[in-house]
């Protein structure tokens, strides 16, 4: 049987076995020993029971993306599990930080691609450290890293090949991806601690005095930083279009049924000057991935799309994104800063992702403010496709998100709660529903003007 849509991202049971003694029911801080015991081993037998539960044989984890990461997410917690505390320390500490940077080493010399000439045929060190101009011994150290964390494959006493991760690491989302946290994420999540204790430990809440400000020593936001040069805006741009791939499409009937929600009561009367109205605008829509998306899955959609960023971002939009779309019709590019009125007025859909997670409460309510203001009472929609974090057992790919909008913007994902008084208390908006594919990890909010209620009734300050 496969697992259920709860059982996705964690374990539902407590596994603990009554009759296995918890190390934690004798615990004595001056006996190091418990160091060296397995971290949960009350869990161990119930976990292992669990996985065999189910009957993987008959999954094809291809495809079945929810049966993966369950059986993921139990593998997780019987490694922490069984893991004593020491491995667990040496693994975060050293293995995992060695990991980060040996894995841009690779990237930056083409070692992942050299390894993957010749369909990925065993090559030895000595011929990898000549065609990338490396030190031989150097390469061996780190070849022989790599393959003990299984990032690749050891086929032969000093003879390696790449497995599908080694691969993927030849593609641009997941390079960029790499370089993008080492340049820009990394310097301020290593400063948390010391930003905090200046702080007396209270979260950081603007964009301009937080730990990403403060690790870099620099007076620019993030964004800024990233409009600054070419490269950091090709790093930045692969990491969104890695971050994005392998979630179920957002317009989907499984995660928000945009046909029924939006395409249905769209109203396709010419505007005044005679062009088409717009069924859907991406308010910080990055290179378009998500009206590719959105085109890929309603290709005989009505009304005009439009996708808007900064002038930085929507100059290296792809061109096939203008070319005609299966309707005839195109995307339509537009800079547009979302601090300042809303250019599109009266669109069916306003629609933001990964947009409200960059920025405190204060600058939110800014923003939510120019695209209200542009929104027709009644008719037009607000999408937000963002995390919803669960009230209990929220997975990892929710909390280290949270946490890294926080150094980086003194920002945070929210849970329903949160989006209800940030949304509805702060800006007179209202939420029609809550959809999405389940585990918290990825949501769409939808809401509308609230007819009653003109203006939030909320103060935010702040930057
Ligand atoms: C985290 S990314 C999300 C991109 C895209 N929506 C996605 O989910 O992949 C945030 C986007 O907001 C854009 N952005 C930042 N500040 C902006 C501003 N003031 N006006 C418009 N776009 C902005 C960035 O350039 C970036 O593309």
């Amino acid at each position: 049987m496969a697992p259920s849509i709860q059982e996705i991202y964690h374990d539902t049971v407590d596994h603990t076995t009554p009759n296995v003694k918890r190390s934690s029911s004798s615990f004595d801080p001056n006996d190091i020993s418990i160091n060296a015991r397995p971290c949960d081993l009350g869990r161990v037998s119930g976990l292992i029971d669990d996985i065999a539960s189910y009957n993987w044989g008959d999954i094809d984890f291809s495809t079945d993306r929810n049966a993966r990461i369950s059986l993921l997410s139990k593998a997780r917690s019987l490694v922490a599990a069984l893991e004593t505390p020491r491995e667990t320390l040496l693994r975060h500490i050293g293995a995992e930080t060695s990991n980060l940077y040996t894995i841009v080493i690779g990237i930056e010399t083409n070692l992942f691609r050299e390894m993957a000439k010749d369909n990925g045929s065993p090559k030895t060190a000595t011929h990898l450290a000549e065609a990338i101009s490396f030190d031989p011994d150097l390469l061996r150290r780190i070849l022989r890293h790599l393959a003990s964390m299984n990032h690749i494959i050891q086929t032969g006493e000093d003879e390696y090949r790449p497995n599908n991760f080694s691969k993927a690491l030849t593609t641009s989302p997941l390079a960029g991806s790499y370089q993008f946290y080492r340049d820009i994420c990394i310097p301020a999540m290593s400063n948390l601690n010391k930003w905090l204790k200046t702080k007396s430990y209270q979260s950081p809440t603007t964009v301009i005095d937080n730990p990403f400000t403060f690790g870099h020593q620099t007076s620019q936001t993030l964004f800024e930083m990233v409009a600054s040069t070419a490269k950091n805006t090709e790093i930045f741009n692969d990491h969104m279009v890695a971050y994005c791939q392998g979630h179920p499409a957002w317009c989907s009937e499984s995660v928000y049924p945009a046909a029924d929600r939006l395409i249905s009561g769209f109203d396709p009367t010419p505007l005044p000057d005679g062009s088409d109205p717009v069924l859907l605008v991406d308010i910080g829509g990055n290179v378009g991935h998500d009206l590719q998306t959105f085109i890929s899955q309603h290709p005989s959609h009505p009304g005009r799309l439009v996708l808007q960023d900064l002038p930085s971002v929507i100059a290296v939009a792809p061109p096939s994104l203008t070319s005609p779309l299966p309707n005839g019709k195109h995307i339509q590019l537009q800079e547009h800063d979302f601090f300042t009125p809303q250019p599109v007025v009266g669109a069916r859909t306003y629609y933001m992702h990964h947009i409200m997670h960059d920025w405190p409460d204060a600058k939110c309510v800014s923003i939510l403010t120019q695209i209200k203001k542009a929104m027709k009472p009644g008719y037009s929609r607000l999408l937000i496709n963002e995390q919803v974090i669960p009230e209990k057992k929220a997975s990892w790919e929710t909390t280290y998100l949270d946490l890294y909008m926080m150094v980086l913007f003194g920002a945070r994902e929210r849970t329903e709660k949160e989006w209800r008084r940030l949304l509805e208390d702060g800006c007179g908006l209202k939420i029609l529903g809550v959809y999405g594919p389940g585990g918290g990890v990825e949501g769409i909010v939808e809401c509308e003007v609230a007819l009653e209620e003109g203006e939030g009734s909320m103060r935010y300050d702040g930057y």
